[in-house]
């Protein structure tokens, strides 16, 4: 642990966050990697740029390419009107004889200006375009993969890194642009020069090699620098957030936590601005050592010109030429260099982009398989064992064997911790098993179509999504792909009691429940609770899965929502409820009993309570609580 980490993740503050740091293994990038790279990269963002829009790439592509020819032209007319006034006769005819390529220079110019106007009329039209197309792309595919690979902290990282790539894929239009430009000038230059003089060509290299080093060891510093520390911005970025969070405020005021979470923030700050520091000191450096060695060169090539003209192997109009060539062209392979450095910056982090792709397509939710049985009686964990990624000393589920009967109330009962919520998961098909298998009627679930799975499945996770949108679509986002149906949302709220929730809201249906936006309105925990079976009901699965339905209900709306969840297995659902309060498990056509991630009793309720096991300790348990005390009777009037 470096000595920055110590003092973020446990040195002076004392307290250790969790955050793991991490350790990435560095990419190599050197000259040879850049140039070697240079195609590929300039055929990526021609790629980008056709995915987004074909035409304008067209447009750009033709645009800079002209624009690169003429530079040539117009160089090649330089020399003639240098050669014309050069010449050994009368001025007149001297100025005559350049009168043409002077033409040819201002023509040239004219189109490479309007060239010019072309390709950033195209470029401005492409660049968003690239940009959404990535962003959408990004987005698709992190909502397709497992809810595992979400949870894994590794993917995570690459999803953060990831999502830096779409702006990299806008730049690199940009900078791909400017390379060809750039290139195709250079290649002009040099080859005007190599004509003049052999040796004006090497020496045109030497002088722009110091700026090349200088912007690549730099941008290769600044790469491995951001990969080093994005787990660290995460962080921070994290921090600053829970500061100004609604869910949080209470908590900052009451417990005083807004100071230590500052307190880390700056130290997660200034940790950062050290490396910042560093960064600078280091370009300082490499930027000093490139200048030194530029003017060396500078000062050797025009050396060598006077040299050349001295000794008279060099006409003075063709050095004016080359002096004009040289310029050009250390201007062309400058900007060459610069670009293609900026290319390959943002390369790696569009390359970021479709490492995650390629990571999101491995972990994606499996399409198409296996149909599920139309009508299934039965559903059936065979041998079932299931570990969370990580090192937890046991399974969250252990070679569970149960039946879930359809069309009955099947109560999952057990301690904190021994597995329900997992076992209703892996039913949901949001994990797999590691061993054993899950049927529906025999057909085991791992080949079965999981969007199909999913269609028959509406669940009300113990955090379900408490959505930043309106009450009606809160309860229709339920079934998002079907068309939103108010008569279908109202029989919803009515199933699920939540009439007197929605009729309370300001603005009925409409009003939005989000409160830090304006207009917002917050309901409370158990209306919350209500809207989540509404949007259950709303969803209309056969199966319907209920973790912890109550939890937040007072008494009087308890026991009224597990009256609409009998209701609604009185009508042909499924209902897998899980459930802490026994009393309401009474009514349940079976119980399974977990414990540590075992299955350990099952039974009707009746059965369960005379086998006199755990779940009828727990029962006799919640019930003393209501017996150990006479009732009061209730005051008369
Ligand atoms: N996403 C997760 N990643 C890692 N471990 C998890 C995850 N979710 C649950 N666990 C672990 O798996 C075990 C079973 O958890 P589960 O949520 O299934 O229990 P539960 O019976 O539903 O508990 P509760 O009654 O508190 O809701 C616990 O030890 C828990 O720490």
């Amino acid at each position: 642990m470096s000595e920055s980490e110590r003092l973020l993740f446990g040195g002076p503050l004392r307290y250790d966050m969790g955050w793991n740091q991490h350790a990435d293994a560095f990419l190599e990038l050197g000259f040879r990697a850049m140039l070697t790279r240079l195609p590929s990269l300039l055929a990526s963002s021609l790629r980008l740029a056709r995915q987004a829009d074909p035409q304008a790439a067209r447009t750009v592509l033709a645009a800079e390419v002209g624009r690169g020819m003429a530079q040539a032209v117009s160089l090649l007319a330089v020399n003639s009107v240098l050669a014309g006034l050069m010449a050994d006769a009368p001025i007149e005819e001297r100025l005559r004889g350049a009168a043409p390529a002077l033409i040819t220079v201002a023509v040239v110019m004219l189109v490479a200006a309007l060239l010019r106007a072309a390709s950033t009329y195209a470029t401005g039209r492409l660049e968003p375009k690239v940009e959404r197309v990535a962003t959408e792309r990004y987005l698709e595919r992190a909502a397709a993969v497992e809810l595992s690979a979400i949870e894994d902290h590794a993917f995570h990282k690459l999803l953060d890194t990831a999502q830096y790539g779409a702006a990299s894929a806008r730049r690199m239009i940009s900078y791909g642009t400017r390379v060809v430009n750039a290139m195709i000038s250079l290649i002009a230059a040099a080859g005007v020069l190599t004509v003049l003089h052999p040796v004006l060509l090497p020496l045109l290299v030497t002088m722009t090699l110091p700026s090349a080093w200088s912007a690549l060891t730099l941008a290769r510093r600044r790469y491995e620098s951001f990969h080093a520390w994005v787990q660290h911005e995460r962080a921070g970025r994290l921090l600053a957030s829970l500061l100004i969070e609604p869910a949080a405020a209470p908590e900052i005021r009451v417990h005083g936590v807004g100071p230590f979470l500052l307190r880390h923030f700056r130290a997660m700050s200034e940790t950062a601005e050290t490396e910042q520091a560093r960064l600078a000191r280091l370009a300082a450096r490499t930027g000093l050592i490139a200048a030194a060695w530029t003017g060396l060169a500078t000062a050797a090539t025009y050396a060598t010109l006077g040299g050349l003209l001295l000794g008279g192997a060099m006409a003075l109009s063709v050095a004016g030429t080359a002096v004009i060539a040289v310029r050009t062209g250390s201007q062309s392979l400058g900007t060459l260099v610069v670009e293609v450095n900026a290319l390959h910056e943002e390369a790696l982090f569009v390359g970021d982009l479709e490492r995650l792709h390629v990571e999101a397509a491995d972990r994606a939710i499996p399409v198409g398989g296996a149909a599920l049985p139309e009508d299934p009686k039965e559903i059936r964990f065979e041998d079932v064992t299931f570990r969370y990624p990580g090192d937890a000393a046991r399974p969250a589920l252990d070679d569970v064997t149960l039946s879930l009967p359809l069309g009955r109330i099947v109560a999952l009962v057990g301690e904190n911790g021994s597995g329900k919520t997992t076992l209703v998961k892996l039913l949901a098909g949001l994990y797999t098993p590691d061993a054993g298998r899950i049927t529906w009627d025999g057909v085991d679930v791992s080949t079965a179509d999981r969007h199909a799975l999913a269609e028959r499945v509406a669940m009300v996770a113990q955090d379900f999504k408490r959505w930043p949108f309106t009450a009606r679509v809160n309860v229709a986002v339920g079934r998002s792909s079907a068309p939103l149906g108010d008569e279908r949302v109202a029989a919803a709220v009515a199933e699920a009691g939540a009439e007197e929730v929605f009729a309370d809201l300001p603005r009925g249906l409409d009003t939005l429940l989000a409160r830090n936006f304006s207009g917002g309105h917050e309901l409370s925990g158990g209306q919350w609770q209500r809207v989540g079976i509404a949007r259950a009901a709303y969803r209309q699965g056969s199966i319907l899965i209920v973790d912890e339905p109550t939890a937040a209900l007072d008494a009087r709306a308890e026991l009224e929502v597990f009256e609409k969840i009998r209701a609604l297995a009185g009508s042909g659902q499924t209902v897998v409820l899980i459930t802490h309060r026994l009393a309401s498990v009474r009514h349940a056509d079976l119980v399974h009993v977990l414990d540590q991630g075992r299955l350990v009793e099952s039974g009707t309720p009746d059965e369960l309570l005379a086998a006199g096991g755990v779940y009828a300790e727990l029962y006799s348990l919640q019930a003393e609580q209501f017996t150990s005390r006479p009732v009061p009777a209730p005051r008369a009037g």
